[in-house]
């Protein structure tokens, strides 16, 4: 079985707004594999992107991660840290919370590298392509040869900044070498006439085309990890699949890990080895492809399966089951299932808030949460789920009452969780 490159543990992260406080991550627990796509799939507003962007430490103000770990295994990375922030790293993994910040921001690029939907939110329209994806092979060598030094001259920097400062002149590639790195990128990615298209600007290119000149310069850094936020939504389906299938064959070749963000199941089905269903800042159900697919016990899961749009479809936004994500404000989160209000199963249960169940084991073997640190590699459930049925049938005589969430009179003034009669 493929090791472990990032275990990410109990991540938070809320935004701090004027209307109150936005629980958008919720005690996050999840691994990425070597090699592996792992999804990451809920409705939108779930808070898929605010994980993502946590992992890479990319939440901008008035959000901020509360809490969490997120461990990296880079043996060169450790060796380096050690001496200075023994705390942050155990045997070859590294939390990349607990290092100085521009070491932390020295790894977006080389270590993690990101795509998203908007192309233009990672490209220059004022530089040619080939400058740009020229100066993040450049930003990779000159990590590789000398790490320390490069933490220091990019600190404070972000690639994305490092690319769209004005500091950067004109037209200039740093030299013939990473131009022509740059031209095998873009063929790479399947843009034809490379040598002529590295010459022209953003604006030149089709949404297609720039989707993979965005593709080339997150690879340029090498990354060990992939980080794709919804990459292909903004595109025609023919063009979607087509971007799909070059990651992966991407991921093939380079052996890299990619965390894919969406709301289609479509593309999970098609790009996916293991996937997180996310529901109001947590994951409620995680596993293989297969599990999660084949075997759904979330009810959240099974609604979003029973819709999962076609890729040779125009794929819609997916609403499958009525309601909506809640607006995630911590004084209107109660103790409970989160998913209880719009949930055809629940249950008198479902009113205490449920620990991540490993399906299949009876309760004494259930782990509470997705486990241990960076060194307890060993993985009991790989099938979980935040339901109360990963552990049992449903029991119609405990089901809640039909109108049991609509009335607001309830939800103000008796939210107290009355005395609930578990069986067991
Ligand atoms: N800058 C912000 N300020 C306040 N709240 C925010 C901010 N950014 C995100 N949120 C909130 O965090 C929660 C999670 O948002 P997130 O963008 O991660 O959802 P998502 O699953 O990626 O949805 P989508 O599919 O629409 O991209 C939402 O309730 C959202 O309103
Ligand atoms: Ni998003």
């Amino acid at each position: 079985m493929a090791e472990d490159l990032l275990r990410v543990r109990d991540l938070s992260t809320r935004f701090f707004t004027e209307d109150g406080q936005v629980n958008a991550v919720e005690s996050v627990d999840f691994d990425v594999r070597d090699g592996e796509v792992f999804g990451i799939v809920g409705e939108s507003g779930s808070g898929k992107s605010v994980t993502a962007l946590s992992v890479i430490d990319l939440v901008e103000s008035p959000g901020r991660i509360t809490s969490g770990e997120v461990w990296y295994r880079n043996a060169d990375l450790a060796e380096e840290v050690r001496d200075d922030t023994p705390e942050a790293v155990d045997g070859e993994f590294v939390d990349v919370r607990r290092v100085p910040e521009n070491v932390r921001r020295s790894l977006r690029g080389p270590s993690f590298s990101t795509i998203f939907q908007d192309p233009m939110s990672s490209l220059n329209p004022s530089l040619t392509v080939g400058e740009q994806i020229a100066e993040a092979v450049e930003v990779q060598r000159r990590a590789r040869s000398n790490p320390r030094s490069t933490r220091s001259r990019t600190q404070g920097y972000g690639l994305t900044d490092l690319l769209s400062s004005a500091v950067l002149p004109s037209k200039s590639y740093v030299s013939d070498e990473s131009r022509a790195e740059a031209i095998d990128l873009l063929e790479q990615v399947g843009i034809p006439d490379p040598a002529e298209r590295a010459d022209e600007y953003p604006h030149e290119f089709s949404g297609g085309m720039l989707q993979r000149a965005m593709i080339a310069q997150a690879l340029a850094g090498e990354p060990d990890v992939l980080i794709a936020d919804e990459p292909t939504t903004a595109l025609d389906v023919t063009i979607q699949a087509q971007i799909l299938d070059l990651l992966r064959d991407l991921q093939d070749e380079t052996g890299m890990s990619i965390m894919m963000i969406t709301h289609n199941l479509g593309v999970i089905a098609r790009m996916c080895d293991r996937v997180g269903v996310m529901y109001a800042g947590e994951i409620v159900e995680r596993g293989t492809l297969e599990d999660v697919f084949d075997d759904p016990v979330h009810p959240y899961t099974r609604g979003l399966l029973g819709s999962i749009p076609d890729l040779d479809d125009p794929a819609p936004r997916l609403q499958p089951i009525e309601g909506n994500v809640p607006d995630l404000y911590d004084e209107e989160m109660e103790d409970r299932c989160y998913f209880a209000d719009r949930c055809p199963k629940a249950m008198e249960e479902c009113l205490n808030h449920p620990p991540e169940f490993e399906v299949g084991a009876t309760p004494e073997e259930s782990p509470e949460g997705g486990g241990g640190t960076a060194d307890s590699g060993e993985r009991t459930g790989e099938h979980t789920a935040r339901c109360v049925l990963a552990q049992h049938e449903y029991d119609p005589s405990q089901a809640l009452p039909n109108d049991y969430f609509e009335s607001g009179a309830r939800r103000k003034s008796e939210s107290e969780p009355e005395e609930v009669s578990a069986d067991d």
